[in-house]
């Protein structure tokens, strides 16, 4: 199926207020990454040495063929996953050194996740959605917070109802506003709009853009999409385990042809 790089017309949506006070985005650095499942002659090389600065404040969209890496570059850059060699450093601490304890607590402080699935549990609220993760923690919720969260992503006053009863993009908003709620240093998003259509998908991109923008956020985002990506700064391509290709800005056009897509 061809690749298509039109941006239609914006949605008739309007994002909330922005976050009263940003905090400052996180400035990730990966030396000689390297991850690898199984051993001897079976073992997968997902990632084979990959360096990679994500500059605090930058949106990076980070790209290349099914099976090339992207999603274990992610989550090993996001304290998700270990590494089998490298590094990576959030600011100036060592997250590769840290134990699960410590690092489950740096995670819980500076970054939000965002899944293709938007894992909401459909007998909650949406603000009890909104406030899960910190309920998990065993944090007092800041009701304000929740309700800041789900302002900004342009769903407020939705906080009493069930996830069921909204639209995929709803849906997806609110999981946006989940990792909102604790104002996060770094967004992670594993191909957040894989399961929406292309209108609302937009919706979630311009989300994820203003925090950028107006929060000074870092913002990392797996995506196969080159409309997605053209929403980032930056696209890096990477192809059996390395990084092939780091372009700046590039337009939705010069990615799909980097992808072997057809030129727009
Ligand atoms: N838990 C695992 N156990 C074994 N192999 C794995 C595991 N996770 C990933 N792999 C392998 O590592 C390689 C890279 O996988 P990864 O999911 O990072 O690729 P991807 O580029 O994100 O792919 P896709 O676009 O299909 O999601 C693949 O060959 C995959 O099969």
């Amino acid at each position: 199926m061809p690749i298509r790089t039109e941006v239609p017309d914006r949605p008739p949506y309007a994002p909330g207020p922005p976050e009263p006070s940003p905090r400052p985005g996180l400035r990730l650095r990966a030396e000689n990454l390297r991850r690898s499942y199984g051993r001897g002659r079976d073992a997968v090389h997902a990632l084979r040495g990959v360096d990679v600065v994500f500059a605090e404040g930058s949106f990076t969209a980070v790209m290349g063929p099914s099976g090339s890496g992207k999603s274990t570059l992610l989550q090993c850059v996001a304290g998700m996953d270990r590494q089998t060699s490298g590094t990576v450093h959030w600011g100036s601490t060592e997250i590769t050194g840290l134990s699960e304890r410590r690092l489950a607590r740096l995670r819980r402080a500076d970054a939000g996740f965002v899944f293709q699935a938007y894992n909401l549990l459909p007998a909650m609220t949406v603000e009890q959605n909104v406030a899960l993760p910190a309920r998990l923690a065993g944090e007092r919720i800041d009701r304000a917070a929740v309700a800041g969260a789900l302002a900004q992503v342009g769903l407020a006053g939705r906080g009493k109802e069930r996830p069921g009863r909204l639209s995929g993009g709803q849906q997806q908003r609110v999981a946006v506003a989940r990792a909102l709620y604790a104002r996060p240093r770094v967004l992670f998003a594993d191909e957040p709009t894989g399961a929406l259509d292309r209108a609302t998908g937009l919706q979630v991109l311009g989300l994820l853009r203003t925090g950028v923008e107006e929060q000074g956020r870092t913002c990392v985002m797996v995506t196969h999409d080159p409309v997605a990506a053209s929403f980032a700064d930056r696209v890096l391509f990477l192809s059996d385990g390395v990084l092939v290709e780091d372009l700046v800005r590039p337009s939705a056009a010069r990615i799909a042809r980097q992808l072997g897509g057809p030129a727009c």
